[in-house]
Order: C-alpha cells, then sequence, then structure tokens
C-alpha cells in the first residue's frame, strides 16, 4: 500500500457517518500508538487468547502479506500479548500492524519496529505460553466486532474497520 493510497479514517468516517447497516465500524479512542508506522491498513487476521501469547507468536512468525494482525486479548491489564521479539517478528514477516485489545512491552523496541502497533498500555510481565486461544475467528474489540477479512485503517485519528478496502471518498 503506498502513501497515496492511503484514506485518513476522518475522510472515511465523513463518508460513512450517517451509514445505519453497521457494516463501517469505528473502535472507541482507548488505543496508544507504539509502533513506527502511525498509519497502516490492510485485511484483517485474527488471534483470540487470554494471557497467553502463543497464537500471537505464530501468527508474527507467519508471513503477514501487508495484513494487519487483530488480538483479542480479552482487555487484560495484567500481561504483554506482544514484546519487542514478536514486533521485530511481525515486521520482518510483512504484518502492516498489530492492534492489540490488550497491553504490550518493551516499548523501546516497539518503536524502532517498521510495523504498526496500537495497544491499550504497556505491561512489563509477560504471559505464559500454553498454546491456548483461537485463531481467525471473529472476535469483539472493545465491544466492536472484528472479523478475518476485514479492512482495517489506522491513523492518528483512530481505528476504523470496513467489510472491504475502502474505494476513494
Ligand atoms: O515473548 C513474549 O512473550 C513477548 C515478548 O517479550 C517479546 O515479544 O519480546
Amino acid at each position: 500500500m503506498s502513501t497515496s493510497e492511503f484514506i485518513p479514517t476522518c475522510d472515511l468516517c465523513d463518508a460513512h457517518k450517517n451509514d445505519s447497516d453497521g457494516a463501517f465500524r469505528v473502535l472507541p479512542p482507548v488505543f496508544r500508538d507504539f509502533g513506527q508506522r502511525r498509519r497502516f491498513a490492510g485485511a484483517v487476521s485474527t488471534v483470540k487468547c487470554f494471557e497467553d501469547n502463543s497464537l500471537v507468536k505464530a501468527a508474527v512468525e507467519s508471513p503477514g502479506q501487508g495484513r494487519v494482525l487483530v488480538v483479542d486479548g480479552g482487555g487484560s491489564l495484567r500481561r504483554a500479548l506482544v514484546g519487542g521479539n514478536l514486533a521485530a517478528a511481525a515486521a520482518r514477516n510483512g504484518w502492516a500492524g498489530l492492534v492489540v485489545d490488550g497491553c504490550v512491552r518493551d516499548v523501546a523496541e516497539l518503536a524502532a519496529c517498521d510495523v504498526g502497533i496500537r495497544a491499550l498500555a504497556s505491561m512489563p510481565l509477560p504471559t505464559e505460553k500454553r498454546n491456548e486461544g483461537q485463531r481467525d475467528v471473529p472476535v469483539q474489540v472493545q465491544g466492536v466486532w472484528v472479523r478475518p477479512g476485514d479492512w482495517l485503517v489506522a491513523d492518528e485519528d483512530g481505528i476504523v474497520i470496513l467489510p472491504a478496502p475502502p474505494a476513494a471518498v
């Protein structure tokens, strides 16, 4: 995705603000920005897990193909689902971004990774890896449904979800 193709979230919201079918979604403004990429967009892949990042690790260690990994971590503030190693793997494997409904750690390392990273907070405690969780299932992020194959756009103003890549607005 080149910068010229990027459609800002505000423009998308202007175009869709009166939609009533629920296809256009806006995530609540509770996410902090931790990665090097301020703006990113891509097709969604999901992980649903709770205080166990085994499946997040497996996902970022596989080809990202420009997608965005959305992690439903249940909003837990008790453990970090992504740290410097996983963020570096995500950048290396071509993920456009990570959106974590939960925590991250290694903040200085995350800021140096060429990938978008949004999460609720920083928490230095890591998870226990028990290989629990689900991959590419519909998830709820802060009460908003996000499905594998949706299109996510994130920038300085927020994060929006569409059922397909947006045409020019
Ligand atoms: O492995 C973990 O649990 C997370 C982490 O610290 C890293 O990605 O560097």
